[in-house]
């Protein structure tokens, strides 16, 4: 290297950290059904390992970004990239062109989901629910996929029941096996879309810890769906209000919840303090 190369290089603890790119890209992505648009022009990153939370009201459109994500519902417009790919389109000798079902399905595997409901294989033993994808979508050796997910199950303190069937389990046991499904995937990122609202209120907080103790480890980016304040406010490194469409405000949980911007949120956050 010459002396002036030397010279300008700064060394390596002085250089900035390169911006990490986002795993998720929504840009300017709106969603139609009929004549009502249900999302308007959404732009939203979230970082590796980001935690971002969704908040908002009823309709406000929530699990329709979460559903394009997930390739179930397709936008009317706009791009959402993840891990650096387009996920509904591809690009062809530099052109962008809508994506056939081979691409979605390749990029898809980077992306887990959680619903309401749990939607576990009923004819299925606990272990077995959570070897199928590994070794039928991945191409896991069955060795491996068996190992994997008796660890992910046991992490999710289900340990006991690998060969009981969802019918002989509560619903926050069934809730956390479908975690532990999606999470034995590895995926890039892990959407949580109302998993407790359909549980009893005794069960919610064993599926709550679960998913506080995965983002604790920080390596997934999440995106959580929740009406669940309190969960929002430990778990997120981001708090997103959306409402009629729209993304109104989002920042940090403490300046977002604690001390709201706007007359939209403020009335949510109060609607939300009376038990709506
Ligand atoms: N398949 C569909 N066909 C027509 N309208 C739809 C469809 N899916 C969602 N919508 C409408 O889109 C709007 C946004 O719904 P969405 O479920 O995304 O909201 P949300 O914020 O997740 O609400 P909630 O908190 O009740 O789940 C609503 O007005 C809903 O009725």
């Amino acid at each position: 290297m010459s002396a002036i190369a030397k010279a300008v290089l700064p060394s390596e603890n002085e250089r900035p950290a390169a911006a990490e790119k986002p795993i998720v890209r929504y840009q300017k992505v709106s969603k139609t059904f009929g004549d009502v648009e249900v999302l308007k022009q959404i732009d939203l990153e979230i970082a590796p390992g980001e935690k971002v939370a969704l908040i908002g009201p009823s309709g406000s459109g929530k699990t329709t970004l979460a559903r394009m994500l997930m390739t179930l519902e397709k936008p009317t417009s706009g791009m959402i990239e993840v891990d650096g790919e387009l996920l509904w389109h591809r690009k062809v000798k530099g052109k962008v062109v809508p994506a056939n079902e081979k691409h979605l399905r390749r990029v898809r595997q980077k992306i887990g989901m959680v619903f309401q409901q749990y939607n576990l294989f009923p004819h299925m033993t606990i272990l077995k629910n959570c070897i199928e994808a590994p070794i039928h979508v991945q191409g896991v050796p069955k060795e491996e996929a068996v190992q994997r997910a008796t660890a992910m199950l046991e992490r999710v303190g289900m340990g006991d029941k690998l060969d009981a069937y969802p019918s002989q389990l509560s619903g926050g046991q069934q809730q956390r096996v479908a975690i532990a499904r999606a999470v034995v995937m590895e995926p890039k990122v892990m959407l949580f879309d109302e998993v407790t609202s359909a549980l009893d209120p005794e069960l919610v907080g064993e599926v709550l810890e679960v998913i506080k103790d995965l983002a604790r480890e920080g390596r997934m980016a999440m995106m959580l769906i929740t009406h669940e304040m309190d969960f929002a406010y430990e778990v997120a490194d981001r708090v997103v209000f959306m409402d009629q469409g729209y993304i109104v405000e989002e920042g940090p949980p403490q300046e977002v919840l604690e001390n709201p911007q706007t007359k939209r949120l403020q009335s949510f956050l109060r609607r939300f303090r009376n038990g709506f």
